[in-house]
């Protein structure tokens, strides 16, 4: 069982606290706040209640324009908290914990980046994470480690996994929520449908086949550029435009996946019927008769026609779990396809969305009334597969009860 923050005894703790503030940079800067936002909560409620806070996160990916430092991180958290907040421009070395010493009740200090110590970057088994220099240079100087990233929670790298391994662990206010809601998924009521939209096409794959199979989706629809995938693996010409693009992203064998899966449970998956083109600069939507589009046209977005067929697959469902924008939103000509069904979905009576890009379209597209917008995208989707998550099983497994400090 996962003990929650309700568990813990928080006066006067040192607590590790994992989040998940991984968010678009732009120059160096904040692009958006959501991720920040949804950990408020157990922040200030571990503050509040007289805990001593060391934030841990990831921001980005070795090598990536977003791979930055966490103190523009901590500048704004100390806006949403409303009270100074210290930034460590390290993790885990002496400079790190003695700043972490130093807290005192209510105090909160953000550390450095995890993914700047390559370790971080790994995945290990737990008790192997336990050995690795973050762990064992934190574990000393905290009495409890709260893990709130659920959007990190698909991953086996120390901070999520190692850390709970050796100390007293409980889940944070956004975990708890997410596993509440997203645990449950075969709770849910049916008629079920998954929409995959977006561009992960092997981990949307990976979805179908698993809900399925597991008889969890009445009906799956596809947008995105996994309906495309799914359109050329219906013998649908695309053109090369769409098909350079899906060679290039490396998901050309999906589409063998995609015969496969159509073979198996073709009545259950719904492809576009039609789709849009930039023409004369302009969108332009073609049926799936008209194809192949014109020379250097890729299919952007899904059309008219498929959204009136999904629509009505929609109006029948009790349960639509949405990840994947439906075309390219980017663009305000490949905007309607993702507003109109998400649109749509929101009419349900339980609508569920996973998904970094996802998520900050429908921000973008104004699109609201969802039962559930989840912080996560590859944990979403894990979960929504009724699979387990490396760091919830951490937490499950977790030693308890910290010794206050003095
Ligand atoms: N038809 C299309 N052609 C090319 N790109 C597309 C198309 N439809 C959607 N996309 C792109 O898919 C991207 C989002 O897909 P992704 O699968 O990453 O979404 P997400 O699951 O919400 O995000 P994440 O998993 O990163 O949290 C967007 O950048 C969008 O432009
Ligand atoms: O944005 C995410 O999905 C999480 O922060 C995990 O990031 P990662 O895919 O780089 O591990």
């Amino acid at each position: 069982m996962i003990e929650t923050l309700d568990d813990l005894a928080v006066d006067g703790t040192t607590i590790g606290v994992r989040v998940d503030i991984n968010s678009p940079i732009d120059d160096g800067t904040l692009a958006d706040d959501a991720r920040l936002r949804a950990h408020v909560d157990t922040l200030s409620e571990l503050l509040e209640r007289g805990g001593r806070v060391a934030v841990l996160a990831h921001q980005g990916r070795p090598g990536g324009d977003d791979f930055v430092c966490l103190e523009p991180h901590a500048d704004r958290l100390s806006e949403l908290l409303d009270q100074p907040v210290e930034y460590a421009d390290s993790t885990f070395t002496s400079a790190a914990r003695t700043a972490v010493e130093e807290l005192t009740n209510g105090d909160c200090v953000v550390l450095e980046n995890t993914r700047f110590y390559s370790e971080e970057y790994m995945e290990f088994e737990p008790e192997r994470a336990a050995r690795t220099h973050l762990v064992e240079g934190l574990e000393p100087v905290l009495d409890a480690y709260v893990n709130d990233a659920f959007a990190a929670a698909h991953r086996s790298q120390p901070s999520l996994v190692g850390l709970p391994t050796v100390l007293p662990s409980y889940a944070g206010r956004v975990m708890e929520s997410e596993l509440d809601i997203l645990g449950s998924i075969e709770a849910t009521p049916e008629p079920r449908v998954y929409v995959l939209g977006g561009a992960k096409v092997s981990d949307s794959i990976d979805v179908a086949w698993s809900v399925l199979e597991k008889g969890l989706a009445d009906h799956v629809l596809t947008a995105g550029v996994v309906g495309n995938v799914f359109l050329i693996a219906d013998g649908v010409d695309l053109g090369d435009a769409s098909s350079d693009f899906i060679y290039d992203q490396g998901y050309w064998d999906e589409i063998d996946r995609a015969a496969d899966l159509l073979d198996a449970y073709g009545d259950r998956i719904a492809l576009p019927r039609d789709v849009a083109v930039a023409r004369d600069g302009s969108r332009h939507e073609l049926g799936v008769n008209a194809l192949p589009p014109g020379d250097g046209e890729s299919a952007m977005d899904i059309g008219g026609s498929t959204l009136d067929y999904y629509r009505r697959i929609l109006t029948d469902a009790e349960t639509v779990i949405l990840n994947g924008p439906a075309g390219v939103f980017e663009d305000d000509r490949f905007q309607n396809g993702t507003k109109q069904l998400y649109g749509a979905a929101t009419e349900t009576t339980t609508s569920i969305v996973g998904g970094g890009d996802t998520a900050s379209a429908l921000r973008k597209l104004g699109v609201t009334g969802f039962s559930h917008v989840s912080t996560g995208g590859g944990a979403a989707l894990r979960m929504l597969t009724a699979e387990s998550l490396p760091a919830v099983t951490a937490l499950e497994n977790a030693p308890q009860q910290p010794a206050a400090h003095d």
